[in-house]
C-alpha cells in the first residue's frame, strides 16, 4: 500500500503538519496537557515525517514562546488575546521562519489556511512586518516570567541564566551502558564522549534505533542526571541475591541499571502503557526484573528489600529542555499536588527497606517542594533513617554532593559539556 503523505489530505501541501502543531499547542497551553501525551490525538491525520515536524514546531514554539510573543506584540496595535487563533498561527509561522529555517513564503503559506474565514490579513501583515524588519529572536531565550520568578526565588539568578541558556541549544543524547567496562568501546563506536564510566554522550543524532548497540541492548537512553539515583543505590559491594524494589519504575531506565548491577529487581508502576515500554526495554537488553502493575499507595511487597528506589512522580520541571511544555503548564497547584503524593509514597515505602538497607528518593524537579522539603519532612518523621552521603567520585566532575549530603543538579551544571537535567537525589540508610 502506498504511504500516506500530507498530499492525501484536502489541506494545502504542508498545512496538515502545521494544523497538528496548532492542536498540540492548544492541548498544552489551553488544556494543560503534557506535549507527549497530546501527540497521538493531535497528529492522528498526519503521517511519516510530518508527524515529527508537527512535534518539532510545537516544541520549538514552547521553548521560544515569550520571545515570539514579544515580537508579535511589537507590531500589533493592541496585544492579541493569548489564546487567539491569530497569535497561535503567528507563533507557528514565526518559529519556522526564525528558528527552524523554513523559507518565509512556505512558513506563511502553510499557516494561512489555519485562519481561513478569520484574521488571514492580520496574520499575513504581522508576519510580513516582522520578517521584513530582519529582526531575530534573542540568542538566549527568555523564560516565562512566572517560571523565572519562581526559580529566581528558589535558586538565584545564575540558575535562571543557566536555564535560559539550556533552552537555546538542543540537549545531547545520553546513553547508559549495560556494562560500564565497555565505556571506551562505545565512546569509539558511537563517536561520543563520556563524563563517567557507564555513560556515553552523543550529539543528538539520527534515529536512536539506528545507532550501533541499540538492537543488541548494550545501552539505553537516559540523561546523565537521571542515571545518578540508581548509581548511588547500587554503589559498593553487596551479598549474592541482594534485592531491590524500584517504585514508579516505568519505562525502566533505573530498573535496567539495577538489574545490570546484579540486583534481583521488583519494578512497580501504575501505568500499563509505560509498563509495556518497560517490558520492551527489558526484552531488548536481555535483563530481568519482576514487573508489577500496581498503585504503590495500595501495593506492598511480601518482604522488605536490601535497596529501594523511589523515582517519584513529579512536576518534571527538571526536564524542561526535552519537554518544554512543563515551562507553561506546571503551576504551583500542580507542584503542591505532586509534593503531597511524593510525601505519601516516601513514608509508605520506608517500611519496605531491611534494617541496614538503602533507600534513594529522587525527582526530576527543580522545585524545592519536591526535593529538599521532602527530605526535611521525611527525616523529621522517620528517625530510623539517616542520610548516607555518596562519595563525590560517584558523580561526574561538576556535579557536587551538597553539604547536607544529597545531590541537587541544576541548569548550568556541566554546561560546557552539554548540560544535564535538573534532579534531586538523596540516599538514606535505614538504621539497624
Ligand atoms: C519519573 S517517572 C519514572 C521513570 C522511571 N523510574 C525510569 O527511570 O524510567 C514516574 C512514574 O511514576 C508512575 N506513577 C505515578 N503514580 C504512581 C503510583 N501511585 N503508583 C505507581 N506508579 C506511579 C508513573 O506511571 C511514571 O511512570
Amino acid at each position: 500500500m502506498p504511504r500516506k503523505t500530507d498530499s492525501d489530505n484536502p489541506d494545502a501541501l504542508g498545512t496538515p503538519s502545521r494544523r497538528a502543531a496548532l492542536r498540540l499547542l492548544d492541548a498544552v497551553l489551553r488544556r494543560g496537557e503534557p506535549l507527549e501525551q497530546a501527540l497521538v490525538a493531535a497528529t492522528r491525520h498526519v503521517y511519516g515525517p510530518d508527524r515529527g515536524l508537527a512535534h518539532a514546531i510545537a516544541a520549538e514554539v514552547l521553548r521560544r514562546l515569550p520571545d515570539l510573543d514579544a515580537l508579535i506584540d511589537s507590531v500589533t496595535e493592541r496585544p492579541l488575546p493569548d489564546d487567539a487563533k491569530a497569535r497561535m498561527a503567528l507563533r507557528v509561522a514565526l518559529v519556522q521562519a526564525l528558528v527552524l529555517g523554513t523559507p518565509h513564503h512556505a512558513a506563511i503559506a502553510t499557516v494561512l489556511p489555519l485562519v481561513d474565514g478569520g484574521p488571514r490579513k492580520l496574520v499575513h501583515g504581522v508576519f510580513g512586518a516582522i520578517t521584513r524588519s530582519g529582526v531575530l529572536l534573542p540568542e538566549i531565550p527568555a523564560l516565562p516570567p512566572k517560571v523565572e520568578a519562581r526559580w529566581d526565588a528558589a535558586w538565584g539568578p545564575d540558575m535562571v541564566e543557566g536555564a535560559a541558556q539550556a533552552i537555546a541549544a538542543p540537549p545531547p543524547l545520553d546513553l547508559t551502558l549495560a556494562d560500564p567496562g565497555e565505556t571506551d568501546h562505545w565512546v569509539a563506536a558511537l563517536g561520543g564522549t563520556s563524563l563517567m564510566p557507564g555513560h556515553v554522550r552523543v550529539a543528538d543524532a539520527a534515529p536512536v534505533t539506528d545507532l550501533p548497540g541499540f538492537a543488541e541492548g548494550r545501552w539505553w537512553v537516559q540523561d546523565i542526571a537521571a542515571s545518578l539515583p540508581a548509581r548511588l543505590l547500587a554503589d559498593g559491594p553487596r551479598h549474592d541475591g541482594a534485592t531491590a524494589i524500584d517504585l514508579c519504575a516505568a519505562p525502566g531506565g533505573k530498573t535496567l541499571q539495577l538489574a545490570a548491577a546484579g540486583y534481583t529487581v521488583t519494578a512497580v508502576d501504575v501505568s500499563n502503557a509505560r509498563i509495556k515500554r518497560l517490558r520492551e526495554n527489558l526484552f531488548r537488553t536481555r535483563l530481568k526484573a519482576e514487573v508489577i502493575a500496581a498503585d504503590v499507595l495500595k501495593w506492598a511487597p511480601a518482604e522488605p528489600a536490601d535497596a529501594l528506589l523511589i523515582d517519584a512522580p513529579c512536576s518534571a520541571t527538571g526536564i524542561f529542555r526535552r519537554h518544554p511544555d512543563v515551562l507553561h503548564r506546571v503551576h504551583p497547584a500542580i507542584i503542591e499536588e505532586m509534593a503531597g503524593l511524593q510525601a505519601k509514597v516516601f513514608l509508605r515505602a520506608a517500611d519496605w527497606v531491611k534494617p541496614g538497607g538503602r533507600l534513594v528518593f529522587a525527582t526530576c524537579s527543580l522545585e524545592r517542594a519536591e526535593g529538599e522539603d521532602q527530605l526535611a519532612r521525611f527525616l523529621s518523621a522517620r528517625d530510623d533513617y539517616a542520610i548516607d552521603a555518596p562519595d563525590p567520585a560517584l558523580l561526574p566532575a561538576g556535579v557536587p554532593v551538597h553539604a547536607d549530603g544529597y545531590v541537587r543538579t541544576l541548569p548550568g551544571m556541566l554546561a560546557d559539556k552539554g548540560g544535564c537535567d535538573g534532579f534531586f537525589i538523596v540516599r538514606l540508610r535505614r538504621k539497624g
